[in-house]
């Protein structure tokens, strides 16, 4: 059979994925064929446990160099994916948050991000930053570069070096009085970012795509967001932003836009909503404008810990899932002080559970869906889910090995979890993981995680 000589590797074990209709599916013993390309092309469940799968996958015949066998503390989920960080943020992650927003901005972001016209800092922060998301199981990243294009175009080069998959952002600026040696001029801006589109469409990388990136409506200017939105169109792409985060920052973009209805509209009549749009935060976003995300096919970013850590505000992912609106979960790197969607997985479940506290009636969110939020929700919001999101036929293999008993690792195995016992139980156990549980990592089939001699440096 034509479709299965093309396989290359098969993994027996249990899978654990999200589905739209299901938000955590938990195959047992199950089969999964990826082919040369890292497509998942056959997928089997429930197989017998028997020793006699030497034909499982239709027509493949396995072998002990093909197939890779799960041992019962672990199993197979897919790779996260981190819908909001900023990359050169991570220098100075974890430290740095004893101000709100406009104020964080001013005295730690904006001189930080200006060093990094300097391109040995730059190769050395994003070198990190990419390893560290991929350690922690990220197997896709949407990131804010910064005014820089010709250091953006290191973090594409870094990412797909290393195989992450990712959309990358040179960031536009063209207000801001804040920082002299940290702005742009609005010419610069536009001409910049389709330099930057160009450069990066032609390095051809398979899995790393530009992303047109005005920082938020406070440091644009209405033309150039006009111009982005035009950029953004002409060349099918994508957008990423940042809306109504904090108090503050809405009251200033409704003084800045007195002829906008609202946040949401200053953006949409820019033609900035597309369904290849993701917005960050969106704590304070109303039900109308929840609704135009929806008819436009915008998405959120949810970076519980950034928005707790800045004092900023507790988005109400349910009353986002309610209006039907795109979701997934950000690290928000540095407004968030780690780089780990399963932190931002906690804190998602963290915020929700606050919500409750103030208000009883309100329906926390489950493991079940903050997971789906994590991967498949992710993957949604950044319309990249015929790719990548959860295990189904056809899409990429970005997977995370989990060991649940790593040694090492943060969590005691209780004697009712004996493997096989509590495979539920194992699984739950992932809010209580982190990377030394994330043992191997892949993206579109490839391991990337551990890192090899020539990605190790
Ligand atoms: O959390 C945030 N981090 C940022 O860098 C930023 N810029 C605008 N708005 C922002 N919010
Ligand atoms: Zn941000």
């Amino acid at each position: 059979m034509e479709e299965s000589s093309t396989i290359e590797q098969v993994y027996r074990g249990t899978f654990v994925h999200s589905t739209p209709q299901t938000p955590l599916l938990i195959l047992e013993d199950a089969l999964l064929g990826v082919n040369t390309h890292g497509t998942i092309s056959q997928r089997q469940k429930n197989v017998v446990s028997t020793h006699c799968y030497t034909k499982l996958l239709c027509g493949v015949y396995l072998n002990s160099s093909l197939c890779g066998f799960l041992p019962c503390s672990e199993f197979f989920m897919p790779g996260m994916v981190d819908t909001h960080i900023h990359a050169p943020q991570y220098s100075y992650a974890g430290t740095a948050l004893d101000l709100p927003l406009l104020q964080w901005l001013n005295k730690y972001t904006f001189p930080v991000e200006a060093h990094f016209a300097d391109l040995k800092f730059a190769q050395q922060i994003y070198n990190q930053v990419v390893k560290r998301t991929l350690r922690n199981g990220t197997t896709t990243a949407c990131y804010f570069a910064t005014i820089h294009t010709d250091a953006s175009l290191l973090l594409g080069q870094i990412a797909n070096d290393l195989g992450q998959r990712a959309l990358v952002g040179k960031v536009c600026m063209d207000r801001n009085d804040s920082a002299k040696t940290y702005k742009e001029t609005s010419q610069e801006s536009q001409e910049e970012t389709l330099r930057f589109i160009k450069e990066l469409l032609e390095k051809k990388y398979p899995r790393v795509s530009p992303v047109v990136t005005p920082r938020f409506a406070l440091s644009c200017t209405e033309p150039l967001l006009g111009q982005l939105g035009a950029i953004a169109k002409n060349n099918n792409i994508h957008i990423q932003s940042h809306i109504s985060e904090t108090v503050d920052e809405v009251n200033v973009v409704k003084e800045l836009f007195p002829d906008s209805k609202s946040y949401t509209d200053v953006y949409n009549k820019h033609n900035l909503l597309t369904d290849k749009t993701v917005m960050a935060h969106g704590c304070y976003l109303s039900d109308e404008e929840l609704t135009l995300f929806r008819q436009t096919g915008a998405s959120l970013a949810h970076c519980p810990n950034s928005n707790v850590s800045l004092c900023s505000g507790l988005l109400d992912v349910r009353n986002v899932l309610k209006h039907k609106v795109k979701i997934g979960l950000g690290t928000d790197v540095a407004g968030g002080y780690s780089a780990s969607i399963l932190d931002a997985a906690r804190r998602a479940l963290e915020t929700s559970k606050v919500l409750t506290i103030q208000n009883p009636g309100y329906k926390t969110l489950t493991f079940e869906e903050v997971f789906r939020l994590a991967t498949l929700g992710g993957s949604q919001a950044l319309s990249l889910d015929k790719q990548t999101g959860n295990f189904e036929v056809g899409k990429d293999f970005d997977a995370l090995r989990v060991n649940v008993a790593a040694p090492g690792g943060p969590i005691d195995l209780i004697k009712d979890e004996h493997p096989k016992v509590g495979i539920w139980t194992l699984i739950i156990k992932i809010v209580n993981s982190d990377d030394r549980n994330i043992v191997e990592v892949f993206v579109a089939g490839k391991k990337v995680v551990p890192f090899t001699e020539k990605t190790q440096e």
